[in-house]
């Protein structure tokens, strides 16, 4: 197979380059730019040096179209203007950023303040919750892969909601993230003399993942509902740990809530339910595919905390973006994905 990135400058692009390297599958790697054209990756990325020494491609249609497949891990309101003229062009499309996810386009209009993508496209996106849509995927020519907070909010809380284990209509959730999460364009908030050492909120009940988080509940249970939902800036690299907070509905056991979630994730071999919370830390799935997910009921309130641990960049972002493409092209999940966490 050949693949292609767009954005393959940015942290998206270069953790799709780090797994794509080691896909059995995947024989050629094509690196697009918008603004390097021409400029060996090595000496972008000395990293990469003798390993990818190939010059960045210029972003062209017909260029495109000559992959197997094309990534876009692009910044919101770039992949909508790219991948309409690709679409039936040959490439299995599948975009990292917000743009193809939101069905409703007033919705994205309002929460990502920018030109939505064509009706038309955006209706045979097909989202790339891995776990919840497989059969689609499967057929998809366009996927919306999904947003990293939403990634590790929807797998904890999805099984109990669709099981009627928990209240859907008070869902409190609270998410931290590592500062990769906000890519690779310095910014005063990324700034290391004022990330570090300190813990913030942003986008107080504004951020552009609750809508997203909404449909995808209304689409997997056929609940509607409204959530509330906060982000924090925590000074590490990577990493997300989701708590979401929920009424249980009465009489629903400890045991319940985690049968529910094993029996959802048995044949899923990215979802690991946490026996112990002493086991539940960003470091256990760092540089992995895995999404870690916890919960605990508190008897004397009623209420459980239900926990989902990510790394932002693999199954927040390139992971699942290939563990999708594996889908779409019929082989096994796992394929080029299988490193273990880093730990330490
Ligand atoms: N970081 C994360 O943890 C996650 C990110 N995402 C989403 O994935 C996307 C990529 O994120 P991330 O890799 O962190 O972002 P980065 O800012 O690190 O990289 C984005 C890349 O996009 C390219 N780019 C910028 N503007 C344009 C343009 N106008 N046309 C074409 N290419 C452009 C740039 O490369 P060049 O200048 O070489 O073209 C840049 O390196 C974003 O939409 C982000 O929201 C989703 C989940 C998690
Ligand atoms: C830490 C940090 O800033 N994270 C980013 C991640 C969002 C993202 O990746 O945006 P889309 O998924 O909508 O494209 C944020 O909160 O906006």
């Amino acid at each position: 197979m050949k693949a292609g990135i767009i954005g393959a400058t940015g942290y998206g692009g270069l953790e799709l380059l780090r797994f794509l390297h080691n896909h059995k599958e995947v024989e050629e790697i094509g690196l697009f730019t918008s603004s390097e054209v021409g400029t060996q990756f090595s000496d972008k990325f000395p990293h990469l040096t003798d390993i990818y020494d190939q010059p960045l491609l210029k972003l062209e249609d017909d260029a495109l179209a000559e992959y197997d497949v094309v990534f876009a891990s692009t910044p919101s309101g770039v992949s909508s203007t790219i991948f309409p003229s690709l679409v039936e062009r040959g490439p299995k499309l599948i975009d990292l950023s917000g743009d193809f996810r939101l069905k409703n386009l007033a919705s994205y209009e309002t929460w990502y303040k920018k030109t939505p993508a064509p009706q038309e496209i955006v209706e045979r996106s097909v989202y790339g919750l891995t776990e919840w849509n497989e059969r689609a995927i499967e057929k998809a020519d366009l996927i919306a892969n999904p947003g990293c907070y939403p990634t590790a909010v929807l797998l904890s809380i999805l099984p109990l909601i669709k099981n009627r284990l928990i209240d859907p209509s008070f869902l409190v959730i609270d998410a931290k993230s590592g500062i990769s999460g906000a890519g690779n364009k310095p910014s005063q908030a990324t700034h290391f003399s004022e990330a570090n050492e300190s813990f913030s909120i942003y986008k107080i009940n504004e951020h552009q993942h609750i809508p997203e988080i909404e449909q995808a509940i209304s689409m997997f249970t056929d609940i509607e509902t409204t959530i509330t939902f906060n982000t924090h800036l925590v000074p590490m690299i990577r990493g997300i740990l989701a708590t979401s907070y929920a009424q249980v509905t009465d009489g629903v056991t400890q045991k319940q809530l985690v049968d529910c979630l094993s029996e959802t994730y048995k044949n899923h071999p990215f979802v690991r339910v946490i026996q112990e919370a002493s086991a539940v830390g960003t470091n256990r799935v760092k540089g992995s595919n895995y999404c870690d997910i916890y919960v605990k009921l508190d008897e004397r309130t009623n209420r459980a905390t239900i926990i989902g641990v990510i790394d932002n960049l693999v199954k927040g972002a390139a992971g699942q973006a290939i563990q999708n493409m594996n889908v779409q092209f019929g082989l096994p999940q796992q394929t080029g994905l299988q490193l273990v966490p880093y730990f330490i």
